[in-house]
């Protein structure tokens, strides 16, 4: 599903990140690691937010090759969502639905299950921070993606709602969608039976298989 060729981010703060080569496959995968490891530097890449040295392929799609419909195949929820603040989520919704091909249905059912209500009319600057993080989540599971990464997905979400997300990523990892998460909760290990567990220290990445 991903592949990752001799990958390497550096900062100007002498923060580096170097994966020779990694390969994972259809599933879904648990990165772990400190605070300050690499964890969102890894998935910012993978999510074609910011450049890096080497190369990404995800479904033979290479993402330095081909930006474009690599980006179509991959949604990504950042641990911390930032949106212009002046806009609605609906207008978000809008906005990526037609990017990535969602449509009304989809969208409604999502809204549900994810305890979006009526706020979704309002501009994201009157946010708590659960609504923001609700705003980052729906729109990474709009459209057809082959891959969704979501770093720290359940942080302020209540309770119910992190309930109706475990079933939602449980119901698309059997229609086929592939994971990429990052969690700091305790017992995050037993949420999924990850295909693989990758973990981040001192600038390197390891891979174990469950
Ligand atoms: N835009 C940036 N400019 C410079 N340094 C950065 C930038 N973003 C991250 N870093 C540095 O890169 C390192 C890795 O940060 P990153 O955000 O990837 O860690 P993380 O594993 O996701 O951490 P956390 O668990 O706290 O979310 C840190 O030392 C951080 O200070």
């Amino acid at each position: 599903m991903l592949e990752i060729q001799h990958f390497k981010k550096s900062y100007p703060t002498g923060f580096q990140l170097e994966i020779d080569s990694l390969h994972l496959s259809k599933g879904i995968h648990l990165i772990k690691g400190e605070n300050g490891s690499g964890k969102s530097t890894l998935l910012k890449a993978i999510a074609g937010i910011h450049d890096f040295e080497g190369d990404i392929i995800l479904d033979g799609i290479s993402l330095k090759k081909d930006p474009i419909p690599f980006r179509k195949l991959v949604n990504y929820s950042e641990a911390e969502p930032l949106f212009p603040d002046f806009l609605s989520l609906d207008e978000l919704i809008a906005f990526v639905s037609k990017t990535k091909g969602a449509n009304n249905s989809q969208i409604d059912s999502l809204k549900e299950i994810l305890g979006i209500g009526d706020f979704s009319k309002n501009a994201i600057s009157t946010y708590s921070s659960g609504m923001l993080k609700k705003a980052g989540l729906i729109l990474a599971f709009l459209g057809k993606p082959s891959l969704v990464i979501l770093d720290e997905p359940y942080t302020t979400i209540d309770v119910g709602s992190q309930k109706r997300l475990t079933a939602l990523v449980k119901r698309e990892l059997e229609r086929g969608v592939s994971f990429l998460l990052t969690s700091h909760i305790a017992d995050f290990e037993d949420f999924f039976a990850y295909d693989s567990v990758l973990t981040i220290a001192d600038g390197n990445l390891a891979q174990s298989h469950e």
